[in-house]
């Protein structure tokens, strides 16, 4: 497990991490999310000891990174951005050499740019990559020691759908093994699917920790959609319903939201004793997007400005 305990960071005299304190469990996929600027990135460095921390302290299984010394690339492995590497390098050469730097066997370099699809360019020269390629070239040298925790910064930059795809199921199964993964994403979609909790963060300091479920749900009221064939009589009966909240949308459909649980319940027991014929009926839940922004909203620095005005 990773701990972070009242993380500072100050860059010249500019604070830009106020005191962060989260932890990133094993066995778990713990999405990193905030605004443009928010200090994720910051945050992953310093987790890593690639800057140094003003205040507070990390720690990897109770202990600080640094008190590992030979045992590191076992300890921690990371995907940060911009990866370093020689241009005129084939990717065979270049985590090779990180390997044997880290006394890691040339054998495990060949199998990281085998597990990561890139044995058959192995030869290829770097600066021939796509950025894509260049990610996976990042990621087989953050697997190399078999780390048991691992920091992905934005994995995804520049992958195909196939590539997002088996990102997703290379963090998953990191995690499935027991792993502690820390991964940030500006593609929620995709963060909704790959993680199972979130630390979310906006200018330097913690908005909240949560499993997914809980950040999905706080807040929203229960919503559900439908479409029936009649919707004006069905909108009259439901002035029966005490406590429910009706929109009705552009494409016909109904939405009703309710803080009482058992609102499908009545919906459907209404919709039998009118006779009405539902076409649809299904629960809406706020997406991540619209959680992250709501969450978000005031903790953004760079906000583009609405043409409209509005
Ligand atoms: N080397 C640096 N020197 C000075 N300020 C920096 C440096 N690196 C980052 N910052 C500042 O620290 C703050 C946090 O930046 P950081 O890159 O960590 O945010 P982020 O959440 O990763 O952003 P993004 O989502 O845009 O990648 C920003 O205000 C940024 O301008």
């Amino acid at each position: 497990m990773i701990a972070v305990k009242e993380l500072t960071k100050k860059y010249g005299s500019t604070e830009v991490l106020h005191g962060l304190t989260f932890s990133v469990p094993d066995g778990q996929v713990t999405g990193f999310l905030g605004p443009n600027g928010s200090g994720k990135s910051s945050t992953m460095r310093c987790i890593l000891g690639l800057d140094t921390i003003g205040k507070g302290e990390v720690t990897f299984n109770g202990k600080p990174l640094s008190s590992y010394r030979a045992q590191r690339p076992h300890i921690a492995g990371a995907l940060l951005e911009p990866t370093w590497y020689m241009p005129s390098h084939s990717a065979r050469a270049h985590i090779r050499s990180i390997a044997q730097a880290a006394g890691i066997s040339q054998s495990r370099a060949d199998e990281c740019l085998e597990l990561v699809g890139l044995a058959d360019v192995q030869k290829r020269k770097i600066k021939k990559f796509s950025l894509g390629m260049k990610q996976r070239l990042g990621l087989a040298v953050a697997l190399l020691g078999d780390p048991q925790h691992l920091i992905l910064d934005e994995p995804v930059n520049g992958l195909d759908p196939e590539g997002v795809h088996w990102m997703r199921g290379l963090i998953r199964s990191s995690a499935a093994e027991g792993r502690a993964v820390l991964v940030s994403s500006h593609l929620l979609h995709e963060m909704e699917l790959t993680a199972d909790r979130l630390v979310v963060i906006g200018k330097g300091s913690l908005i909240g920790e949560y499993t997914m479920d809980e950040f999905l749900r706080t807040g929203a009221q229960p919503t559900i959609r439908m479409r029936v064939a009649d919707p004006d009589s069905f909108v009259d009966a439901t002035s029966r319903l005490d406590g429910v909240n009706l929109t009705r949308q552009t494409d016909g459909s109904l939405e009703f939201a309710s803080e009482a649980p058992d609102l499908d319940r009545r919906l459907g027991e209404l919709a039998r004793d009118t006779g009405a014929v539902v076409l649809e009926m299904a629960p809406q839940r706020a997406g991540l997007e619209q959680k992250f922004l709501d969450a978000t909203g005031q903790a953004v620095e760079y906000r583009t400005q609405d043409r409209r005005g509005q």
